[in-house]
């Protein structure tokens, strides 16, 4: 049987010459181990096992392709991660892409830049580069409906990190840039019923001339509300803050509530309370408001129901309401029905005489930050300078004028009509201190 053997496999060895090689080619290796781990630096070590690395896992069958069609399956539904990519991916281009498509829509200032066909798109995300090819269908009278599609390519070892964490991260900046671009609607109810248009005031935070101070913590209150839904969902509060705008006429209710309605990229609800007559009413009118919103409540004193009746005294000079409706009661209801939708909702009333207002009204949870929007003063009056007749740091004049503002009281909005009206800068701060004098002759008189 053994010579049977040997004649098919005449070099086939013994066992003990098998273990004779096996030794030898052992100590071989640890020999050539021992030589690599104390020979070569650790850096030159790690630096050719990476690139071994590299080598073996850029072969063509470790990538995978994910094809983003259009519109998913043969139906006409978009599919949102190739709206998404389409968004995203220009956001990535760099000034070494050589193709690239580029145009311009009626309404919008700047370019537009789109990927092109041609040139791949590399994107990194977590240290891992990424490559997105758009795939376009140019067959006429396809059977298949897709004009468009992306082809993201990445090595497989990524491939829990593209799905669990790249797309979403995709997804969500695509949420994000959507929310940026939104332009907020304004409803006005008529009737039993709202009707909207596209919020066209121009205010925003960089606009309005508002102590430096005042502005940022409104700022910071209100990004801090952005940021917080989940915060409050976990201590069971609605996601909901209330501001309370008082003040003289012409210091800028209304201009604020644009500039956060811009900022929060919320719709504005403006409600006008002589309108409703009961609390159905008001029910019905809260219930219809959506989404993220914001409900503003204008010149609220003028309303008998937001009284406080403690105060006898006010009664006389104000006319009577309805009587028919609780406010506050209603929008603790309003906030119990809300509190269930994961919508964020802003409240604000503005008036002139704060005095007046139910304190009930104005408790911490109903109006959480009171804003006193006053007359012009000095650190104001420097950002009309520079938005207007873009007058920036030190000025002479400017100086003048924030000197003469300590000693009387004019609104932004009297002195923005008077710096509207020159073009030129000194000729238009001339005027407005020959305004000012006279002001302060007469006050003084
Ligand atoms: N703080 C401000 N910053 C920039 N512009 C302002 C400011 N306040 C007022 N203005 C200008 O004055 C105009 C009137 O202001 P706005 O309507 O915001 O005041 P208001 O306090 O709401 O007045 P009212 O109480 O009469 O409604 C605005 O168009 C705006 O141009």
């Amino acid at each position: 049987m053994v010579s049977n053997m040997r004649k098919h496999f005449p070099s086939f060895a013994s066992a003990s010459s098998w273990f004779e090689v096996y030794a030898t080619l052992s100590t071989f290796t640890m020999l050539i181990r021992t030589a690599f781990n104390e020979l070569i630096p650790h850096q030159i070590r790690s630096f050719l096992v990476s690139k071994l690395e590299a080598f073996f896992h850029s072969q063509p069958n470790n990538q995978i392709s994910l094809r983003i069609n259009e519109f998913w399956h043969d139906r006409c539904d978009d599919n949102e991660l190739f709206l998404a990519a389409l968004e995203y991916l220009p956001t990535r281009i760099t000034s070494t892409y050589k193709s690239l498509k580029v145009g311009k829509l009626e309404n919008e200032k700047h370019l537009n830049l789109a990927v092109d066909p041609s040139q791949e798109v590399v994107d990194e995300f977590e240290g891992t580069k990424f490559t997105w090819k758009l795939d376009e269908n140019s067959e006429e009278n396809s059977r298949h409906i897709w004009k468009e599609a992306f082809v993201l390519t990445f090595d497989e070892r990524n491939r829990e990190r593209v799905l669990d964490r790249y797309i979403p991260h995709v997804l969500k900046t695509y949420e994000a840039m959507k929310s940026e671009k939104r332009i907020p609607e304004i409803h006005s109810r008529r009737g039993y019923q709202w009707t909207n248009r596209k919020l066209s005031h121009p205010a925003t935070f960089d606009t309005l001339a508002l102590d430096p101070e005042l502005k940022q913590a409104v700022v910071d209150d209100l990004d801090r509300f952005l940021k917080r839904k989940e915060f409050y969902k976990k201590v069971g509060k609605p996601w909901k803050r209330g501001y309370l705008l008082y003040g003289p006429p012409g210091t800028g209710k209304s201009s604020l509530i644009a500039a956060i309605a811009n900022h929060l990229k919320f719709d504005v609800y403006d409600l006008d309370l002589s309108s409703i007559n009961s609390d159905s009413d008001l029910m019905e009118a809260m219930r219809d408001i959506s989404r993220s919103s914001i409900l503003v409540i204008e010149d609220i004193d003028c309303n008998e129901e937001v009284h406080d009746r403690s105060n006898p005294k006010q009664d006389s000079d104000i006319e009577k309401g309805s009587g028919k409706f609780n406010l506050s009661n209603l929008l603790n209801l309003v906030d119990g029905l809300r509190s269930g939708g994961g919508d964020g909702w802003v409240i604000i009333f503005t008036t002139n005489h704060k005095e007046k207002i139910d304190p009930a009204l104005l408790r911490p949870g109903r109006m959480d930050m009171h804003i006193h929007l006053s007359f012009l003063k000095g650190k104001a009056f420097q950002i009309m300078a520079s938005k207007y007749l873009g007058i920036e740091g030190h000025h002479p004049v400017v100086e003048e004028i924030k000197g003469m503002l300590e000693k009387t009281q004019v609104t932004p909005a009297v002195v923005g009509e008077h710096l509207i009206r020159n073009e030129d800068p000194d000729l238009a701060l001339e005027a407005l201190v020959q305004f000012l004098k006279q002001q302060i002759k007469e006050e003084t008189q």
